[in-house]
């Protein structure tokens, strides 16, 4: 699992930390060193030499431009050709600065020769996590001149302009190929806007691992999703690996309860129970699902239920959902369901069971406030309104739980957003829920799973919902054996 910590957490962290290296007697500003040195190294691993190189450092007035400084400075020791341009000349950082010059770097204003025409590669120190806002005037200037020249772009620690907590953007930022972040994963650097700003994340160690709080965010990796989808034992049968209960589709509509039903039986239930009125499209589908045309108490036993896909909102509809929500086992609450749910909260609110709403942007807004830039914040504001576990879905999938735990998902792909693709959705973390994990990894597990189901069907070139029900059992396989994961976009 990887910690998300924002920038208060990191700079508490920062400051024990750097009591610890006092302590020890290591020099002032090592843990500024240490992060310059594994940002020069990130730098050097992409370009393949230094020698001849030409680098522009864009270089502001904090320590995020200290960081810069110095690294520029280890890459002038080895033969780069490096300018700083400092856009707040009177308090770029002295001992960088120093540094930077003795290594025989070149130093500029943010009117000088930039040579961002020619760069190979511009390092992004104009500000880390002590900013604010989008980026003013002339820093905008030089982002923007810079993320269209020809250099390869590398942020220190977050894009600048980029909300390191949020990933929000207000403003101008500075989109780049690379992010080289220190101590620990910035959530805005994984969601939102910031996600697309960011390029690929590399994570540099610079010790602050024993000093950080618990994060309240977290990334899952393939990992932490194989526990949840461990083969059965010996002793295991079709009940005790999970029953799953879906109601969804209708006579006219069966496509989403085919595709429910599809993708939990494929993702690792022992049994589906299928209640509704598109029970024909089910049994033909899926000779192995257990159907009834009846209510969902006629299903017989679950240890979970899905609800809603394509189920419709009348009156039926909502007495269906109502029964389900009555009972004592974990439910997720999709599509249609959302819709009645956001019409009366009353039937998810008080629920001792977990419940999992699973709303994209649009069905979100139902329930009274549109989601924001900050997503994660958007889910916890829901999620503790409702009691409820919310599955925020998206570019980068957000849950959240009522107490404010949350995650962001880190696999998946555009393709994905293609009709019907919610439904395998819910039918996944159906499965999943019903082996009785916790409701809020278990939404981020699920999350994972259909992420990567996405990027393994891509492979092949465009994808239907249908394509990721047939390739569920490959991803399962592959999730399990270790060592061929890791995040799509993040060297965290
Ligand atoms: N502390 C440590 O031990 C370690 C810290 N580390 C590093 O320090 C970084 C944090 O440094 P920091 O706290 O100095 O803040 P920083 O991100 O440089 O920003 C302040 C500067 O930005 C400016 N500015 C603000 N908003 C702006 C905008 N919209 N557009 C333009 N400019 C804007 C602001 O100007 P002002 O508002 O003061 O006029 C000020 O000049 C952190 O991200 C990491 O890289 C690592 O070395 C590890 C050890
Ligand atoms: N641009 C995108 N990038 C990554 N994933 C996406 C994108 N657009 C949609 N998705 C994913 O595809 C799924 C779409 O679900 P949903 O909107 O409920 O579709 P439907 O209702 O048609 O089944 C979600 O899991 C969502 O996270
Ligand atoms: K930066």
């Amino acid at each position: 699992m990887i910690g998300l910590s924002t920038a208060a957490e990191v700079r508490a962290a920062e400051v024990r930390a750097a009591e610890d290296v006092l302590l020890a007697r290591t020099r002032e500003g090592a843990l500024m060193r240490r992060a310059a040195t594994g940002l020069a190294t990130v730098c050097l691993r992409r370009l393949g030499r230094a020698h001849g190189v030409r680098v522009t450092v864009l270089v502001g007035g904090g320590n995020n431009g200290g960081d810069a400084l110095f690294a520029g400075a280890h890459l002038a020791a080895r033969g780069a050709r490096v300018t700083a341009v400092l856009l707040d000349p009177g308090r770029a950082h002295p001992a960088g600065l120093a540094a930077l010059r003795r290594a025989g770097g070149r130093v500029t204003g943010p009117e000088g020769p930039d040579g961002l025409d020619r760069a190979d590669l511009v390092l992004d120190g104009i500000v880390g996590i002590g900013g604010r806002g989008g980026l003013r005037p002339a820093a905008a200037a030089l982002a923007e001149r810079a993320a269209t020249g020809p250099g390869l772009t590398v942020a220190v620690d977050v894009p600048s302009g980029v909300d390191a907590d949020t990933g929000a953007v207000e403003g101008a930022a500075f989109p780049v190929l690379h992010t080289v972040t220190f101590g620990a994963v910035k959530p805005g650097l994984v969601v939102g806007d910031g996600r697309g700003y960011a390029g690929t994340v590399h994570l540099v160690d610079i010790g602050l691992g024993p000093h950080l709080a618990p994060p309240r965010a977290h990334q899952l990796t393939d990992a932490d999703v194989a526990a949840h989808l461990q083969p059965p034992e010996p002793g295991d049968d079709k009940y005790s690996r999970g029953v799953v209960g879906v109601v969804a589709g209708s006579a006219t509509y069966p496509g989403a309860a085919v595709l429910c039903t599809g993708a939990a039986l494929r993702t690792r239930a022992g049994l589906v129970r299928y209640a509704g009125t598109a029970g024909d499209g089910v049994r033909a589908a899926w000779p192995e699902a257990i159907v009834t045309d009846g209510r969902p108490a006629d299903a017989g036993r679950v240890q979970a239920w899905v609800a809603g896909p394509g189920m419709g909102t009348d009156d039926d509809a909502r007495s269906v959902l109502a029964e389900v929500l009555a009972t004592d086992l974990p439910v997720v609450v999709d599509a249609d369901a959302l819709t009645m749910a956001a019409r009366e909260p009353a039937l998810v609110r008080g629920r001792d069971a977990p419940t999992v709403l699973t709303p994209h942007d649009r069905e979100f807004e139902r329930f009274g406030v549109p989601v924001d830039a900050d997503r994660v914040g958007s889910a916890r504001r829901l999620a503790a309104e409702l009691g409820a576990v919310v599955l925020l879905k998206g570019d980068a999938t957000v849950v959240a739980a009522p107490d404010g735990t949350a995650y962001v998902n880190a696999t998946g792909t555009s393709e994905l957003a293609t009709a019907g693709t919610g439904d395998v959705l819910a039918g996944i973390l159906g499965a999943l829920l019903a082996t009785g994990t916790p409701a809020a990894e278990t939404a981020a597990a699920a999350a994972h799973l259909h992420g990567r189901t996405g990027q393994l069907a891509a492979e092949r070139g465009p994808l239907i919902a249908g394509d990721l029900v047939r390739r569920l059992p490959e991803t399962v396989g592959r999730v399990r054996e270790p060592g061929t994961g890791g995040l799509r976009d993040s060297e965290a």
